[in-house]
């Protein structure tokens, strides 16, 4: 019988799995790539130095310009070459490196070897995205965000690409383009950017009852984190995990973020956008260089084979989430990101994730959505990428080698040695050959799932219950909460210009989620919407669970001041003394002190000390801050309340629902500004130590929440 060498074992050569395994290796791999310039001679891409760098070369010094000028040809033609088409989705980014670090627990549950044994470190590569905006749109706006984790692990990448809410808009991939479309700005005149609010997006939505959940989500104040370290990211499709015994295991992953969870208030979040559009990712940047790493733990939701049916949705329906209390989130997992990328383009725009990259232990669901997503970003890359090879670029190449007959196609980087390309061959010695699944370090084996099964072009009776969970996500959240989310649904049908599509949002779409939801939301449009669900009753659905505390944002708050920015206001005659004792407790919690002055001049405190402003009032306003001290001294206090500037600074952090605390005469900026003096949230006193303790444990709960009926009278 002829050989069939593509079945024999590779025994013939050393196997790929060289590998070191400390989380560094992502560095080793991409150090050839890396270019410094510093300390080098300027020459062009061919290798020639320049001598001038400045002037073209003409035909005299006021002549044309020679077309002979290869230098000046290949700047401008390398130039005009400079952008590539973003992303399709998710095109605003930031992204870092780290590492993720298993548990001694991973390894029970899959054969992957990232999760082999407790302690063992893989680098990870980041990117956090906002959806609907171009990429230079704004960090804060109302939209969900991406969370794409790339694990360069020894047997090839594994991304896990998720967001931070742990549903989707829709159950079958094919509604994807019609659902972007509706959402992306608007096509005629490209208005708005990076917003839900306006008639399509709601248009869309209020005939798409599957929608329902997610949008309540996006609703919350989920949709505008405060920062990338305190969301929640959440792989939303079942997976599976596979372990060492073959066995099949539905999952869903989870990021818990170890800083806990907060989110900014609308209000905050809008002003953001004129006054640091870049909020969200310039405070990821400026904590990893201050060395104030972000920390998840990975969980999964494990539910045996056995157990699919068990539950009163389908685990395959992306717009369902499996409760917390019904399956515990097991931890299997640490990442911390701790290393910014050294260039945007090279790293953050170009990386390229996908669901599809999986390792041998990791398996996909027959979630309709997911499989429709294991198509579509290898698709899209061959365009934004410019073609087959993007796996070639640093940042997407494995940490492991690979070899593979496919070669050519534009900018490809490997000069494959040798005269055969296929296999089997006889002419190329040691070509690299298939490994059996059983092997040890083997092939990637796909679960062998019994199907058995029409074609057809449907949807299973078990995914349509539209409703039953958005209720319960509705149910779940705090009054305060509920309140931010009716004014979001206010908000943006406020922005939609055909009554019928608010209406029939308001009553065709909300009285299903809950009636009081509608109730509220319709009397703000003066739509009176239907005091009972309108849906039949399969939509509706039904949930075994009235609530589940795992759904609202506060049940995970900070809880203390680590990581927060605090702002202490100061001017001419500021008490110096309570300045560093104010810094020096801060510090001490983990929190950072900003001294915030009316210009950058140093200011000259009640001493003659001198002291040098971190920041001015409209430089760092309150809406970059956590949380404001206003320090005493009479001089400073009188400047600041004399400055229309500072008492905006504390209005503003009032309206905010922020800690505020004001030492000695700094009480004098509260009045002047009209900021209540005694109520719970504001913290006066002669000395630090009278206010602080106080001050942070209101800190520590991320807003004083109970302030949030009065704080919208606030003018600011
Ligand atoms: C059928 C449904 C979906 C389709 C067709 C789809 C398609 C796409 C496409 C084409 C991109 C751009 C990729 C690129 O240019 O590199 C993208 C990016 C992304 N998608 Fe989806 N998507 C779908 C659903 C989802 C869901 C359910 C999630 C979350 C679980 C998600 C998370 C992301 C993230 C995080 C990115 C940005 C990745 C990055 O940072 O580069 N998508 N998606």
């Amino acid at each position: 019988m002829a050989k069939t060498p593509y079945t024999e074992p590779n025994d013939d050569g050393p196997h790929d799995t060289e590998f070191k395994t400390d989380a560094g290796s992502k560095d080793q791999s991409l150090e050839s790539h890396r270019s410094d310039a510093r300390g080098h001679d300027l020459r062009t891409n061919q290798g020639v130095r320049i001598a001038d760098n400045h002037n073209s070369l003409k035909a005299g010094e006021r002549g044309p310009t020679l077309m002979e000028d290869f230098i000046l040809r290949e700047k401008l033609n390398h130039f005009d070459h400079e952008r590539i088409p973003e992303r399709i989705v998710h095109a605003r980014g930031a992204a870092a490196h780290g590492y993720f670090e298993a548990y001694d627990n991973a390894a029970q549950y899959s054969k992957a070897a990232l999760f082999s044994e407790g302690g063992k470190q893989t680098p990870v590569f980041v990117r956090f995205s906002t959806v609907q905006g171009g990429r230079g749109s704004n960090d804060t706006v109302r939209d969900v965000r991406g969370f794409a984790t790339k694990f360069y692990t020894e047997e090839g990448n594994w991304d896990l690409v998720g967001n931070d809410m742990p549903v989707f808009f829709m159950q079958d991939a094919a509604k994807f383009p019609d659902f972007v479309h509706a959402v992306k700005p608007e096509p005629h005149n490209e208005i708005p950017q990076g917003q839900s609010a306006h008639d399509t997006f709601w248009d869309f939505v209020s005939l798409f009852p599957e929608s329902a959940h997610m949008v309540l989500w996006t609703m919350s104040d989920r949709a505008f984190p405060r920062h990338y370290r305190n969301m929640e990211g959440f792989g939303v499709h079942s997976f599976r995990l596979i372990d060492r015994q073959g066995t099949s295991r539905f999952v869903k992953f989870h990021w818990k973020p170890l800083a806990g969870t907060c989110s900014l208030i609308w209000d905050e979040a809008q002003k953001l956008w004129g006054r640091d559009p870049d909020f969200n990712r310039r405070a990821m940047w400026d904590d990893i260089e201050n060395g104030d790493f972000l920390e998840y733990e990975l969980g999964i939701q494990v539910v045996e084979e056995a157990d699919e049916h068990k539950f009163d949705f389908d685990i395959l329906d992306a717009t369902k989430l499996i409760p917390e209390e019904q399956v515990p989130v097991t931890p299997i997992g640490k990442m911390v990101l701790n290393r910014n990328p050294d260039n945007y383009f090279a790293e953050t725009e170009q990386v390229a994730f996908s669901p599809g990259h999986v390792v041998p232990g990791i398996d996909f669901s027959n979630d309709p959505l997911l499989q429709g997503r294991l198509f579509s970003y290898l698709d899209t890359q061959m365009l934004r990428l410019s073609g087959p090879n993007f796996h070639e670029i640093p940042i997407n190449r494995p940490v492991c080698p690979f070899h593979n007959n496919q070669r050519d196609a534009p900018h490809r980087q490997t000069i494959n040695k040798g005269q055969a390309s296929y296999e089997p061959n006889s002419i190329d010695d040691g070509w690299p050959r298939q490994t059996p699944a059983a092997e040890e370090n083997g092939g990637y084996e796909t679960h062998h799932e019994r199907i058995d099964a029409h074609k057809v072009r449907a949807r299973s009776d078990s995914f349509g219950d539209h409703y039953s969970q958005a209720r319960l996500f509705w149910n779940s959240q705090t009054e305060v909460e509920k309140e931010h989310i009716i004014a979001a649904y206010t908000f943006e049908l406020s922005k939609v210009a055909r009554p019928y599509i608010r209406e029939r949002q308001i009553k065709e779409i909300l009285p299903n989620i809950d009636p009081e939801l509608a109730r509220r939301v319709g009397e703000n449009h003066g739509i009176e919407a239907p005091n009972a669900p309108t849906a039949p009753e399969g939509e509706l659905g039904k949930s075994s669970q009235e609530s589940s505390e795992a759904l609202s944002l506060m049940a995970r708050l900070p809880g203390n001041i680590k990581h927060r920015k605090v702002a202490i206001l100061a001017a001419d005659g500021v008490d110096a003394k309570q300045l560093d004792a104010l810094a020096a407790k801060l510090e001490e919690g983990g929190a950072q002190a900003v001294i915030v002055t009316p210009s950058m001049a140093p200011v000259t405190a009640s001493n003659g000390q001198s002291v040098l402003p971190d920041a001015m009032l409209n430089g760092l306003p309150s809406v970059t801050m956590d949380a404001v001290i206003v320090a005493g001294g009479d001089g400073s206090a009188t400047r600041l309340a004399d400055s229309g500037q500072g008492r905006y600074y504390v209005q503003e952090a009032y309206k905010h629902l922020k800690a505020i605390a004001a030492l000695g005469e700094g009480k004098r900026l509260l009045e002047a500004a009209g900021v209540p003096t005694e109520e719970e949230g504001i913290y006066l006193g002669e000395m630090v130590e009278e206010v602080f303790d106080a001050f942070a444990k209101a800190l520590g709960q991320h807003r004083v929440w109970s302030r949030d009926s009065r704080a919208n009278d606030m003018p600011a």
